[in-house]
């Protein structure tokens, strides 16, 4: 039988928003859930850190220089930016509030500063997860797993990962990344009773009208 509901009725897109200290496994749960998912695309945002082995410029972030990022700040192409970790990051604004309105849904890999800055501009859009570590010595052996980092910048992020971790509270949800696939799951429920949620749904006025002979 059709699904009425994810076939016919229209739907506002939402801002699915993923934060975590560093090593967390944010870019994992993201990955994992942009390939099972095609109707969420990634925000791809700008930052002045350089690319690690394996990135790639305009797929996971648009690399920009010091000059560019601030050319950008004073022309107000930023949804909303912050520094963290000595770099610049920035959500750049592109289509972003067009497509939400034809129902495209964003992710967003931000930390709870950009976090913040979503909740003031677009609160009724954002639904927000907080993915913890299982542990912080498990946290060190994710950072250190990953191997993309030297020991000092390691060090740097252990160091913030406290800091980071107070704001779980801002956040709708809180996931813990233990096994990566329960998580993954649990996430991509959000994901889906979000989309779910009447506000969201503006194809339901007219359908319950007719629904109702009216
Ligand atoms: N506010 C904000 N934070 C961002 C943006 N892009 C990435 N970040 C955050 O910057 C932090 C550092 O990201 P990255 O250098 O990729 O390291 P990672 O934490 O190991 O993935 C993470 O907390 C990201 O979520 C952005 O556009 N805006
Ligand atoms: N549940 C998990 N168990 C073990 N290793 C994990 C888990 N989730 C992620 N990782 C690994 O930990 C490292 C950091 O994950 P990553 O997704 O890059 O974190 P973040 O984006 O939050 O910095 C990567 O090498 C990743 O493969």
């Amino acid at each position: 039988m059709a699904d009425t509901q994810s076939q016919a009725l229209k739907r506002r897109g939402l801002m699915f928003v993923l934060s975590s200290p560093s090593g967390a496994g944010k870019t994992t749960i993201s990955r994992m859930l942009l390939d099972a998912d095609d109707s969420i695309k990634l925000s791809v945002s700008c930052t002045t850190r350089s690319p690690r082995p394996g990135e790639i410029d305009g797929v996971h972030y648009h690399f920009v220089s010091d000059a560019d990022f601030d050319r950008m700040v004073e022309e107000d192409d930023f949804y909303e930016w912050a520094h963290v970790f000595g770099h610049r990051y920035g959500t750049p604004k592109g289509h972003i509030r067009e497509a939400l309105k034809q129902g495209q849904d964003f992710l967003f890999d931000i930390d709870w500063q950009g976090t913040q800055q979503l909740y003031q501009k677009d609160r009724q859009d954002v639904v927000s997860v907080f993915i913890l570590p299982p542990s912080l010595p498990e946290l060190r052996r994710r950072l250190e797993a990953r191997a993309q980092d030297s020991a000092d910048v390691i060090e740097s992020r252990m160091d913030r990962a406290r800091g980071e971790i107070s704001h779980w509270a801002e956040y709708e949800y809180v996931v813990i990344n233990d096994d990566v696939e329960a998580c993954f799951r649990k996430v991509q429920e959000i994901l889906h009773a979000e989309r779910m949620e009447r506000t969201r749904q503006t194809g339901l006025i007219p359908f319950v009208r007719e629904l109702m002979g009216s």
